[in-house]
């Protein structure tokens, strides 16, 4: 497994440390995937994401696992990031059912391709706990996420669903919510700065669409650990492309230092 650099792998960032920036890859088959990768290598992001919800042959763990070969010999040793998506939380149609997809990151976990694995809250604590295992053993690191593609919900349930990752042990805890407005926003931000002191564990933050775009360039100020941004496809509203992102995120750390 490559090596994670930074505040991600030392635990917790510190609210204002610069953001690890993640480009995801969201072909549907390994030819899509490699024309994608080789654009976004050249972007040097922090992190890779394979949003293996669009890959055609995710019911296949053997292609899942060679495809994975490739991005790895190809991927310029950036970390890579496992994700199958659900469709309750911006996914696409689930192509597998969830005993085949714990297979899958099983073996994922064990390629020694992957250094993080993305997977639910939604999904019952048994399995959560099953997952864990198999990335604990591998040297994995699980990122327990929550998305909201209707609403930003109440600031009070946004940290007890953070809460609830850190305490299923998650090392990495992500929550992505759809503002209405831009009070929405500054609910997310709110939240952002608070459990950023609360939680042990890295935190990822999002608010998104259109309304929440200043929290991809900035949530790292209230204590945002990564941020994704379009590589060559965006997977989610309101990703910033990641040559303005950087540019972005440069201005504002050397006007706050
Ligand atoms: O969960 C996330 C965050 C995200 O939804 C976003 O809003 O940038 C993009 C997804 O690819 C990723 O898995």
């Amino acid at each position: 497994m490559s090596e994670i650099k930074g505040k991600l792998e030392n635990g917790k960032n510190a609210v204002g440390d610069k953001p690890e920036i993640c480009v995801p890859l969201i072909g549907k088959d390994e030819q899509e995937i490699m024309q994608e990768l080789e654009k976004i290598v050249k972007d040097k992001p922090d992190i890779i994401e394979w949003r293996a919800d669009f890959f055609k042959d995710l019911s296949n763990v053997e292609k899942v696992i060679s495809t994975l070969q490739k991005i790895k010999e190809s991927g310029n040793e950036i970390p890579i990031l496992f994700t199958i998506r659900s469709e309750k939380e911006g996914g696409q149609p689930a192509r597998i059912g969830e005993e085949e997809k714990m297979e899958v990151f099983a073996q994922v976990c064990a390629s020694g391709y992957v250094s993080f694995v993305d997977y639910e809250l939604a999904n019952n604590h048994e399995s959560i706990a099953r997952l864990r295992r198999f990335s604990k053993e591998n040297g994995v690191k699980l990122l327990i996420s929550h998305h909201n593609f209707e609403e930003t919900p109440e600031l009070s349930e946004m940290i007890s669903k953070c809460k609830e990752a850190e305490l299923l042990q998650a090392d990495i805890v992500k929550i992505a919510v759809m503002p209405n407005n831009m009070d929405d926003v500054l609910l997310l931000l709110e939240a952002t700065n608070k459990l950023s002191k609360m939680l042990s564990v890295p935190l990822v933050t999002i608010s998104m669409g259109k309304y929440g775009a200043i929290t991809r360039m900035l949530g790292w100020v209230f204590g945002s650990a990564i941020t994704f941004a379009v590589g060559e496809q965006s997977s989610a509203p309101g990703q910033i492309p990641i040559e303005k992102l950087k540019e972005m995120i440069k201005l504002a750390d050397e006007s706050m230092s």
